[in-house]
């Protein structure tokens, strides 16, 4: 089975964090963090970077790695790095996905996740 190398941002700001909503593609309307596919060369860091300024047009700072998930879906391996972030720059365009919604720790389950996002949330939910 093909691996995708994923990187996801959990950007935070003060007591929530963002989740977003896909706008098109196999998952369309699935809730998630923003990122995306890690290109040939890239490091994680720069990856999630690009992807938030093309994704929402803004500027982010990647902080400490939260989890690497392994999850298996039919048709590939996932294996996606999620960092905690912050914003620097931006007001958080959607240009890509449906809808977005800040989330506090009591309401992290109100969102239906992508089925490999679960695991995270766990650990999100201990250390937030
Ligand atoms: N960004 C993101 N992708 C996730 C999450 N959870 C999850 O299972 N995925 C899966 C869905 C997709 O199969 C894959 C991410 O691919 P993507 O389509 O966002 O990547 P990309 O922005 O580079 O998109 P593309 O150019 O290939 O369309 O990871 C998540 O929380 N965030």
């Amino acid at each position: 089975m093909k691996t995708v190398n994923v990187v996801a941002a959990v950007i935070r700001c003060k007591d929530k964090i963002l989740a977003t909503q896909r706008g098109y593609g196999e998952f369309k309307g699935g809730w998630e963090f923003p990122g995306g596919k890690m290109e040939p060369g890239e490091q994680p860091q720069e990856a999630l970077k690009r992807e938030i300024q093309e994704e929402l047009n803004t500027e982010i700072q990647v902080h400490d790695l939260i989890s690497m998930v392994e999850y298996d879906y039919p048709t590939f391996h996932l294996t996606m790095g999620c960092y905690w972030c912050s914003i620097v720059h931006g007001k958080l365009e959607l240009l890509e996905h449906e809808a977005a919604r800040w989330l506090k720790a009591d309401e992290l389950y109100n969102v239906a996740w992508l089925p490999a996002d679960l695991e995270v949330i766990k650990k999100i939910k201990e250390k937030f």
